[in-house]
């Protein structure tokens, strides 16, 4: 089957916004869109994302378009990048590859009320000392051990149950999507395969992609919502980005596999087998949809013990009067079920984020009251060598992308080319002559995620921005970035 897509079938909207007509192929059922810039698009091109993301818009029950922002590129079934909302009453399908493998994958922004002349003498000491205290690398378990029945906990009252236990604090909670937890979860639907693949695996990073990284705030854009999120200029802030580990990975595994053995059931004629999906209100759809939010719980408590390490370590390292804050949490590879307008009757539907994140305009209940007259904190890491940013939510990302955009730079470049194009030793090097201290075992770990394997950042977020899905509130600057291998 011919994968390509000419640019002659794309057709522009806006600067910011192009179309590939419904008419494009007959088995789509709406328009898929993509926020980009003229540029961009050439990039995207480039891959079978596009291709990826009119098969998207085959869903059953899908609504109004299938979207993508300037970060797509191709992922398992769906972009990364994308986003698919399906109306819940009338035939919604649920998808675990519109979803992802590593189910709430996420970031966090953390500040402490240290700035950068304070923690350059003692950069090295305090990354060296995260990087021993969080467990980092595949497979990598050990920051603490969980009995079947605490894991259970964890999978049903998430983050919520360690702060119970006297991890973290309870303010990281409420600067969290979800305040950390989905509530009344069926944690049963997780397989003992993904509990016991969980076991060991609370407060760790993982591989890759998968990176924590100390920053200060370069610049600010707007004055007055930085100082509510509690940012100011050279600041020192800790990002951390991971997700549910193996327990995800596995939850992913087992239900693509239940439910692809169902589609001639269910009457779905498949594009591509990686779409495999269910009726969201079918049994097999919401036990996936069950051990999703088990598997999301999970990542929430994941990335809250991390919080809880790095605090402990800045405290030894400056004292315990230091504060490490979390300025907030985003999930980009999760399903929620939301209420649109659409074609002006208000409806429920199921929205997949894969590689995209939330971002609610001002005044939406879902954002903490502290944050409400601003919007919500979008938080887009870009690379370890250029910068990452702090956006808040627009109500035209409510209006036209299911309250959502990118959640990254998106990879320009795969894994192995970019080994290819990079010698870790010098990469190495090269960071840390831009004064950016680098923990990470592994040269050809560190290649992998070079830079110049990622698109550029302030392009991404020029898009979002300019297409006023979202505002800008700062650009965060690396000085140290913890990788596994
Ligand atoms: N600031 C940093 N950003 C990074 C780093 N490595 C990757 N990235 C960005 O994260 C997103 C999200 O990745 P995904 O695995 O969830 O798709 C990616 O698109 C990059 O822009 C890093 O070391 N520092
Ligand atoms: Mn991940
Ligand atoms: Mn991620």
């Amino acid at each position: 089957m011919n994968r390509s897509i000419s640019r002659n079938a794309i057709k522009k909207i806006s600067d910011y916004l192009y179309e590939i007509p419904a008419s494009f192929r007959e088995d789509m059922k709406v328009p898929a869109r993509i926020f980009v810039s003229e540029k961009m698009l050439e990039k995207a091109l480039s891959d079978n994302s596009l291709w990826q993301l009119v098969n998207v818009a085959t869903l059953p029950g899908i609504q109004k378009y299938a979207l993508a922002m300037a970060d797509i590129h191709q992922g398992y079934g769906f972009p990364i990048g994308g986003i698919a909302a399906v109306d819940i009453a009338n035939e919604g399908a649920i998808s675990p590859g519109g979803i992802g493998y590593d189910i709430n994958c996420g970031i966090r922004l953390l500040a402490s009320n240290n700035f950068f002349e304070e923690v350059k003498p003692k950069i090295k000491d305090v990354a060296f000392s995260i990087f021993n205290a969080v467990p980092s690398g595949t497979g990598k378990g050990g920051a603490i051990s969980l009995k079947t029945k605490e894991l259970e906990k964890v999978l049903q009252k998430g983050a919520r149950y360690l702060l119970e236990k006297g991890y973290g604090i309870k303010s990281d909670i409420e600067f969290c999507e979800e305040k950390g937890a989905f509530e009344n979860v069926d944690f049963t639907q997780v397989s003992s395969k993904a509990k016991k693949r969980g076991q060991e695996q609370i407060g760790t990073l993982g591989s890759g992609n998968h990176f924590l990284e100390i920053q200060i705030v370069d610049e600010i854009f707007d004055e007055k919502a930085a100082a509510i999120l509690g940012l100011e200029k050279n600041q020192v802030t800790i990002m951390i980005h991971c997700g549910s580990r193996g327990l995800g990975h596995q939850v992913c595994t087992d239900y693509v596999h239940e439910i692809l053995s169902k589609q001639d059931e269910w009457g779905y004629n498949l594009v591509d087998r990686q779409l495999a999906c269910a009726p969201f209100n079918s049994i097999e759809g919401q036990n996936y949809l069950q051990a999703m939010k088990a598997a999301a719980n999970f990542a929430w408590a994941n990335r809250h013990m991390i919080t809880h390490r790095v605090r402990e370590v800045w405290q030894s390292v400056f004292g315990p009067d230091c504060k490490i804050s979390t300025v907030y949490d985003v999930s980009h590879n999760i399903g929620k079920c939301e209420f649109y307008e659409i074609d002006g009757k208000r409806k429920e539907l199921f929205v997949h984020r894969k590689g995209a994140t939330r971002a609610f305009g001002p005044n939406h209940k879902d954002i903490p009251l502290e944050y409400r007259p601003i919007g919500q904190p979008v938080l887009i890491p870009g690379d370890m060598g250029t910068a990452s940013y702090v956006l808040l939510g627009t109500q035209k990302s409510i209006d036209e992308s299911f309250g959502s955009i990118c959640h990254g730079a998106g990879r320009a470049m795969s894994r192995t080319k970019a080994k290819k194009q990079t010698k870790g030793f010098l990469l190495r090097q090269e960071l840390e002559e831009k004064g950016i201290t680098v923990c990470c075992n592994s040269d050809r770990g560190l290649a992998e995620e070079a830079p110049i394997a990622y698109k550029n950042i302030d392009e991404v977020i020029n898009v979002v921005t300019g297409a006023k899905l979202a505002k800008k509130v700062a650009r965060l600057k690396p000085i140290a970035v913890i990788k596994g291998d």
